[in-house]
């Protein structure tokens, strides 16, 4: 026996100091690393919601939104009248409680990630002025948890990197390159609204707007970005929507240690979903390359991006690798085509609860555009319909945040933000802040944007519906465009109010949907 235990004696050795490291490492990275930055904002006098270890706020997030969402379902009488603009307790209810007792900038634990929450437009300004695109980062835990869905794209990759991005793909968003793809959005549009007027004449005037809208956006992304077939779009689309649903919708801890532990089946999905998106579209792409080294010019997203890449290798500069077009192409499947149709979705409730403004558009549209196809070249004289938008922009915001890490030390007054410090914008709660808008801030203005792209807002960076300085959205001007192209077709064939059996529950998934869908009653215009 004691020759055994002399024998394996180095042994246990080992595997103690073994355990020794890994537990110290854990311990570092959850423990003395977030509470070393944590002390560090703390320092700063920030205050904010008190974090347990090693859930941080989590217990609290969860806890109220599951309370506010069965208050809703047993709501029965959500009706146009009653409807309310005032939506950011309803999204947020934990940032709207903590904002009540802390202020407009506080600190909020996710899981051992300590967050700096800011809805305050001066600090934001103070903080962001100095700061290039380059020199932001992005939520190391987010950039993780969301690697099959954006892997390295522009979303996500910083500092030269992001440089190099965004100045080879900047090009193909160029407005001459953007009309080419209006077309495509008509046909999509079109194929939309024949099926909506076959199911309206066979007896069936309600439909969720949402659920085909998000699909008509998918397929028109589908095809300005990669000219891809509707079948492969589909296989690409409904992929990334059950991971989106994986990643977003299930009980997991992102900012936990070993979170993916808990919901194990879950993350594999998202894993497994992630690779079967990137081979589809890494097909995609080696079958375009190769078209596009034999002379052939797609005037698609990723045509002009393979073009960009043959003008950029011949002169000896950077290019996006083939791994690097298929997280492009991801990214721009996702962030172009559920953000768009959002704002259409959002924009369909508030003119069915504001039957004037309808009109006004429709009469915009006979004046500017007039009967048949949409003349790309006209859509900027669709003034009031841009007001439209950026007041839908404003109330509902499909992006309702913007998250930034800090990659080197940020002097705000006399405070410091130190190096890796996580920020949480809440946009949603600037766009809704009587501060800046006033008194009527929950109304539904458009004419606020008559004469001020900022609507009126007393500060200039409390209106963010793309975002701020170098990262602000690269497709601002392809969802204007496919806004307007979808929204003139929809209001010249029909009318649209609100069916009793809408449910108001603006809520989270990544972006700010409708939880229930948007059933609309739809009338066609003869
Ligand atoms: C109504 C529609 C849209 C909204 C509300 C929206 C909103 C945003 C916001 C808030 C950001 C973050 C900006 C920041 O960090 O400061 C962003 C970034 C981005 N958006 Fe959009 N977006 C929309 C449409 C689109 C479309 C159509 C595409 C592409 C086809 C797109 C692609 C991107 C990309 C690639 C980025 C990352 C930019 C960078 O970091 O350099 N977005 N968008």
């Amino acid at each position: 026996m004691e020759f055994l235990l002399e024998f394996f004696q180095p042994f246990f050795m080992a595997v103690a100091a073994l355990l020794f490291v890994i537990l110290f490492r854990a311990a570092y990275i959850f423990w003395i690393l977030p509470n070393l930055a944590y002390r560090k904002l703390r320092a700063n006098g920030f205050p904010g919601p008190k974090p347990s270890f090693p859930l941080g706020n989590i217990r609290e997030m969860k806890k109220k939104k599951t309370t506010s969402s069965s208050s809703t379902s047993s709501s029965s009488s959500s009706h146009a009248l009653s409807i309310t603009n005032d939506i950011h307790s309803m999204a947020f209810p934990y940032f709207a409680q903590w904002k009540e007792l802390h202020g407009n900038v506080f600190i909020y634990w996710l899981g051992t990630e300590p967050f700096l929450y800011i809805a305050d437009p001066e600090f934001l300004r103070k903080m962001s002025a100095g700061v290039m695109g380059k020199s932001w980062g992005k939520p190391t835990v987010f950039k993780n948890d969301r690697e099959p869905m954006f892997g390295n794209g522009l979303v996500m990759v910083e500092g030269e990197e992001w440089v190099r991005h965004r100045h080879i793909i900047t090009p193909a968003f160029s407005p001459a390159n953007l009309k080419t793809m209006s077309g495509l959005m008509m046909e999509s549009a079109n194929n939309m609204l024949d099926r909506w007027t076959s199911l309206v004449k066979s007896g069936n005037p309600e439909i969720d707007v949402e659920e085909e809208i998000v699909s008509t956006a998918g397929e028109i992304i589908a095809k300005t970005s990669f000219g891809m077939n509707y079948e492969t779009g589909r296989q690409v689309f409904q992929r990334l929507r059950a991971m989106q649903v994986a990643l977003f919708q299930s009980n997991r801890y992102v900012g936990v240690p070993f979170s993916k532990l808990i919901c194990p089946k879950k993350t594999l999905m998202a894993k497994r979903l992630g690779k079967e998106i990137d081979s589809l579209l890494m097909e995609i792409i080696s079958a375009r390359s190769k078209s596009s080294r034999d002379g052939h010019r797609e005037q698609d997203l990723l045509g002009l991006l393979l073009a960009g890449n043959h003008v950029n290798g011949r002169q000896g500069k950077k290019t996006l690798t083939t791994r690097e077009l298929v997280d492009e192409c991801k990214t721009f499947f996702f962030g172009g085509h559920e953000t768009t149709a959002l704002a259409l979705t959002w924009t369909l409730l508030l003119l069915a609860m504001h039957p004037d403004w309808q009109d006004q558009l429709r009469q915009e549209v006979a004046e500017v555009i007039g009967n048949g196809d949409v003349d790309a070249t006209k859509l900027a004289g669709l003034k009031k319909m841009g007001w439209v938008m950026n007041e839908v922009l404003r109330l509902y915001s499909p992006a309702p945040n913007v998250q930034r890490q800090v990659r080197e030390a940020i002097q705000v007054d006399d405070l410091v933000i130190p190096r890796g410090t996580n920020i949480w914008i809440d946009v949603v709660s600037m766009h809704h802040d009587k501060e800046f808008w006033g008194e009527d801030v929950n109304e539904f203005k458009p004419e606020r944007f008559k004469d001020d792209v900022h609507g009126g807002c007393k500060h200039k960076m409390g209106f963010l519906p793309f975002g701020f300085g170098g990262r602000m959205c690269i497709g601002r001007n392809l969802s204007i465009m496919e806004y307007k192209t979808v929204l003139t077709l929809l209001l010249t064939r029909f009318s649209v109010s609100v069916s009793p059996n809408y449910r108001h529950w603006p809520s989270i998934l990544l972006s700010l949907r409708p939880s229930q869908g948007l059933p609309l009653i739809l009338t066609p215009i003869d």
